[in-house]
């Protein structure tokens, strides 16, 4: 399978970010026959019709499912269950069942119990994306050097995994196998944390007296800033992965709290070389990362690894 068509039908419920960048990925390097779109949104099915992103939209999931040798389930995360209770009865025998979801516990959970004996559930997760949302947000390069971690569940068969690791490799992604459990409580501190922390200080700053909160707007430093971006990301997306990755989130959150007071004892106290030598271990993390390729903002440029180098 290193080249042509990896599936011929696939079934993409949720037509905005993620899903659109999956069309467009898979349509721009002839991966899939065709691209049923399903989508509660008309909006949301009328732009991705003009961009030409599918074969055919429909409102209904089920109508989109049928025929289909993959479906992958781009919604918010709090729709899967009664999403996958809906097209479960419709899904083609032999078919690959996979999501994007940020959180893969839950996701399990929720969508496990409705699939059909038959049809192989093999739950995902593309870790590359942007704070924007809708089908014009999407972009066919978004998966190239990013990794998608897979979190197969146990008696998966070979086949219908090693086709679906194809596809996302040939989108350009870096494909790897974790178990699910652990996934969450990686991306609790890598992904969610760091979205909670922004949520939080942008929030902070809207609490501010009116005049105090036109001037961090007005003269927002490049620290603020980058804050606000992530702060900028889908209310109903985030709101979803708090509500469902609960204790790995609490758990980091815990241990945040204890190094957040560390640092204030050390400033209190003037003690210096404590803020230096933390500071001094967080840039080797920073080095590590931009080694691993993964410090890229998207859209990536040529510049290469983030480093501006
Ligand atoms: N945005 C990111 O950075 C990112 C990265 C990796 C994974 N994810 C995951 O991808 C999923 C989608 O995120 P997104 O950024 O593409 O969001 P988005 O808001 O851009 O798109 C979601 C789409 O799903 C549709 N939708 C919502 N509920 C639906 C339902 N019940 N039935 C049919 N359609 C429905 C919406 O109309 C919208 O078009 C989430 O589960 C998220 O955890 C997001
Ligand atoms: O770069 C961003 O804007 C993102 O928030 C993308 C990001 C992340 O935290 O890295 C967000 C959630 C997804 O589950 C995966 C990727």
């Amino acid at each position: 399978m290193t080249d042509g068509i990896v599936f011929e039908r696939m079934a993409l419920i949720g037509i905005g970010n993620l899903g659109s960048s999956i069309a467009r990925a898979v349509r721009e390097r002839g991966l899939v026959g065709t691209i049923a779109v399903a989508d509660f949104s008309d909006r949301a099915l009328a732009r991705a019709a003009e961009l030409g992103l599918g074969d055919s939209y429909d409102e209904s999931p089920a109508e989109a499912v049928k025929d289909a040798d993959l479906v992958v389930i781009c919604t918010p995360i709090g729709t899967y269950g009664a999403i996958a209770e809906g097209i479960a009865p419709h899904l083609k025998p032999g078919a690959v069942l996979t999501d994007v979801g940020s959180v893969k516990q839950a996701v399990i959970s929720a969508v496990q119990p409705h699939v059909p004996d038959g049809v192989h559930f093999i739950p995902g997760h593309p870790i590359a994306g942007t704070e924007k949302s809708g089908p014009d947000a999407g972009s066919g390069a978004l998966f190239e050097g990013r990794f998608w971690i897979l979190t197969p569940l146990e008696g998966t068969a070979p086949e219908p995994l090693a086709r679906l690791e194809t596809l996302w490799t040939r989108c350009g992604a870096l494909v790897e196998e974790l178990p699910a459990a652990y996934h969450d409580k990686v991306l609790a501190v890598t992904s969610h944390l760091p979205h909670l922390i922004a949520y939080t200080i942008v929030g902070t700053a809207f609490d501010l007296e009116e005049q105090e909160q036109r001037d961090v707007i007005r003269f927002s430093a490049g620290g603020f800033r980058d804050f606000t971006r992530i702060a900028g990301s889908n209310p109903i997306m985030w709101r979803d992965i708090f509500l469902n990755n609960r204790e790995a989130v609490l758990e980091m959150l815990q241990r945040f709290s204890e190094d957040l007071s560390y640092l204030q004892r050390a400033i209190r106290w003037g003690e210096g070389d404590k803020l230096q030598e933390l500071f001094t271990k967080t840039r080797e993390i920073r080095r590590g990362v931009i080694e691993a390729n993964q410090a890229r903002p998207f859209p990536y440029g040529t510049s290469g690894n983030g480093n501006g180098k």
